[in-house]
């Protein structure tokens, strides 16, 4: 597993990896209300899906310790306003308002108790959630492993690791759980224009642990799978529908196409937490639509002409019909559809 602690609770206070000073630069923002853990989440201090849950939960329970010595009428209004700030910081991944539903039905459950309780409630709920994403992903881990033959070359794009989730990762789970089975793999992490997460934190998190990655850019994939060089791909999900449509970083439907064009199995690694079973298809999702700053350079550097209008989409959606399995904690579900999906809800 994983070693990178992507956020942690210290001292009353999260603190979260800022994910954009990666790899070159390595720090932890401390986070003390939910307004800050909101914007760390609007800023991609802390991103992918399962962490933005997380980093969420948090934030609610910061808000409530925060405010725990007030009466009810503010403590209940501040922390209403916590729930608002927290599902306006991003659209797409539904962790995010699977989360906050979670920490508001602890507190309902805690109606009318001292906020001093409630508070430490919530802070108990945002472990919990915290404690079973990581389990998940232990669990997907495995399972996806079971799918991963000696020796393949797999394709992810984006960052669906440790830096994404609780620890351990979901796309990068499978990676890291098949290599401690001994399974010799070896990683070819697509760049991911225009955040970067593949060459920036994909690529990072697997050089730490010695598993063999190599970058390539996002345009060069159906080049490597007409070659034959890519045994199967594995990524991560922002949401899924109900149907098994799949929002996932912009670029994942691309990379369906091609393996589709060339036989290449595509898995989508993802907890329960990311299936979204109100939505009766991806045509419902919402996607983000990020500032075209990030398109038209990086960080200090610009290199587009000036002038130049730019679209920066930041999910698109895969069709069921291009995913070969969905990998959860509970099952792998084999071309998923609405029927499939529902199974994976029902009590064992
Ligand atoms: C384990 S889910 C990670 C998921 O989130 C990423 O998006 P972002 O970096 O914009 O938060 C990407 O879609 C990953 O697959």
């Amino acid at each position: 597993m994983s070693k990178v602690e992507t956020m942690r609770w210290r001292d009353g206070r999260l603190e979260l990896i800022d994910q954009r000073l990666l790899p070159e630069r390595f720090e932890y923002v401390v986070c003390d209300c939910a307004e800050r853990v909101a914007e760390a989440i609007r800023s991609m201090i802390v991103r992918g899906a399962p962490a933005i849950g997380c980093a969420a939960a948090y934030g609610i329970a910061l808000e409530a310790l925060r405010t725990s010595g007030e009466d009810h009428p503010v403590f209940d209004a501040t922390l209403e306003h916590a729930f608002e700030v927290l599902a306006r910081s991003r659209p797409t991944a539904v962790n995010l308002f699977w989360a906050l539903e979670r920490m508001r039905h602890a507190w309902k459950r805690m109606a009318g108790q001292p906020p001093g309780l409630i508070a430490a409630t919530l802070l108990e709920e945002a472990h919990d959630i915290f404690a079973e994403d990581l389990r998940s992903n232990l669990a997907i881990g495995e399972r996806g492993a079971a799918l991963v033959p000696p020796g393949a070359r797999i394709l992810t794009h984006c960052n669906a690791g440790a830096l994404a989730t609780a620890g351990h990762g979901t796309a990068l789970g499978v990676i890291r759980s098949a290599q401690a089975q001994g399974k010799n793999v070896s990683v070819i992490a697509a760049e991911t224009r225009p955040f970067l997460q593949g060459a920036r934190l994909t690529a990072w998190e697997m050089v730490q642990e010695d598993i063999p990655v190599t970058l390539v850019t996002d345009n060069m994939v159906g080049y490597l799978m007409s070659r034959g060089e890519i045994d199967l791909v594995v990524v991560g999900a922002d949401r899924v529908a109900a149907n098994g449509d799949v929002a996932n970083k912009i670029g994942t439907y691309t990379i369906a196409v091609l393996a589709e064009r060339h036989g290449i199995p595509f898995y989508v690694a993802c907890p329960l937490s990311t299936i979204d079973r109100s939505l009766e298809s991806g045509s419902a999702i919402p996607i983000e639509e990020r500032s075209p700053e990030e398109v038209l350079g990086f960080r200090a550097t610009r290199w587009a002409a000036e002038g130049v209008r730019a679209r920066n989409p930041a999910f698109d959606v895969t069709p069921a019909a291009l995913v070969t399995a969905l990998i959860t904690e509970k099952d792998t579900v084999t071309r998923p559809e609405r029927e499939k999906i529902e199974r994976l809800f029902e009590r064992r």
